[in-house]
């Protein structure tokens, strides 16, 4: 059966890559020094087994385990077992021991951390104990000179590979880090586009009911902790189901529009807050606006808006606004009962024939007068 490439972690991969890359180099080296030991051919047969054969069989095991990294990470003590083995064998050649024991350290570093280093050096000492009990341990530290070269080189040449590979993960890894971080800067660019959407009227981009619910309770509390009065202004345009009748729907919309455009204006240097409260109803929230100060507002809003003509299809309409004045602290201390004042207000204005501004205070049975710290 295949192993397909895809389905085995990269660990394994590459770890087969370099083992099979660097081993075959190293039966080259390790030759020039069997060939100085005048090596029998038990020992080339081994080597090369070793060094050879058992990269593949490492990777086919590993490639079929139900963990294969785990797997993988007991070949690389496999590894330091069995290069542990051959340098007891060979009575510890100093600059091929000093090969065997850098490489199998940085393999089990990189991948197993301090704990695998420990694990390394201990499978090392095993294997070279081993080697020492079975056959016994002549110290013979020396190799040739061109052996001893090799041996540097093949070494360099796998600190450079590992750097390099090191260097490109670090590449990708901040490749990655990049598009992630973009990613995550469109998510919530989208998400407060989102937030921003589910907070304003489609037709006219005021702030819709929802906002304005947040927002009042949110002012209030700030209002009456700094001492400061709030005054909110309801506003309904008069008979406009006969606008829509009369000049179609497109029209109406078109004279909500405009009358967004009229608070718009006239609260955008102010910090105060216009939206639409509902269908050709707006509310507006003054913070630190005396009632007084408000209904003025109001009222310089139902003249500009009773002198406009609104032009939709060729056609010229005018109509007029009824708007309700209701103020914190003198109407109501939370939002509900401000703006049920405020809607009381407006409604007196309607029956009062329209085209006008009431404050609540001008109802009958209304609240206590103004407390002066309030005004
Ligand atoms: N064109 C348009 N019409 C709307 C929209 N929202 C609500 N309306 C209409 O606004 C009209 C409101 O009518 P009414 O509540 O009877 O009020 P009115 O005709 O203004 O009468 P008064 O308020 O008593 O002066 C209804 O016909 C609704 O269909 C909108 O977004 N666009």
């Amino acid at each position: 059966m295949r192993v397909q490439a895809a389905k085995i972690h990269w660990v394994v991969t590459l770890i087969r890559r370099n083992r099979t890359l660097f081993f075959a180099l190293g039966f080259l080296v390790l030759g020039t020094h069997l060939v100085y030991l005048q090596a029998g051919p038990l020992m080339w047969a081994l080597l090369a087994l070793q060094l050879l054969v058992y990269p593949q069989l490492a990777y086919w095991r590993s490639a079929r385990a139900a963990d294969p990294l785990r797997t993988e990470m007991q070949h690389l003590l496999v590894d330091g077992l069995l290069l542990g083995i051959w340098m007891g064998v060979w009575g510890l050649p100093l600059w091929i021991s000093f090969m065997f024991f850098v490489g199998t350290c940085l393999n089990v570093m990189i991948f197993m951390g301090m704990a695998g280093l420990w694990k390394g050096v201990a499978a090392i000492a095993a294997g070279v104990a081993g080697a020492a009990a079975f056959n016994g341990l002549a110290f013979r530290p020396h190799t040739e000179l061109h052996t001893s070269l090799l041996c540097i080189a093949l070494l360099t040449g796998y600190l450079l590979i590992f750097a390099r590979d090191a260097y490109r993960r670090g590449v990708s890894l901040r490749e990655s880090r990049r598009q992630l971080g973009e990613r995550l800067d469109e998510i919530t660019r989208l998400q407060s586009q989102l937030q921003d959407q589910a907070q304003r009227d489609p037709l006219t981009g005021l702030h819709n009911r929802r906002f304005l619910d947040e927002a009042l309770e949110r002012e209030l509390a700030a209002c009456a902790a700094a001492g400061l009065p709030l005054a909110l202004v309801l506003i309904d345009i008069d008979r406009f189901k006969r606008i829509n009748d009369t000049y179609g729907h497109p029209a109406g919309d078109e004279m909500i529009r405009r009358l967004a455009e009229l608070l718009r204006e006239r609260v955008r240097d102010e910090g105060l807050i216009a939206c639409r409260y509902g269908g050709e109803e707006f509310l507006l929230m003054l913070p630190a606006t005396p009632l007084h100060d408000a209904a003025a507002l109001a009222e310089e809003l139902r003249a500009t808006f009773e002198s406009l003509r609104v032009e939709s299809g060729g056609q010229m309409m005018r109509t007029t606004l009824s708007i309700g004045v209701a103020g914190f602290p003198e109407h109501g201390a939370r939002a509900p009962m401000l703006v049920l004042r405020a809607d009381h207000a407006l409604y007196a204005a309607k029956l009062g024939g329209r085209n006008q501004v009431v404050r609540a205070d001008a109802l009958p049975g209304n609240a206590p007068p103004v407390p002066a710290a309030a005004t």
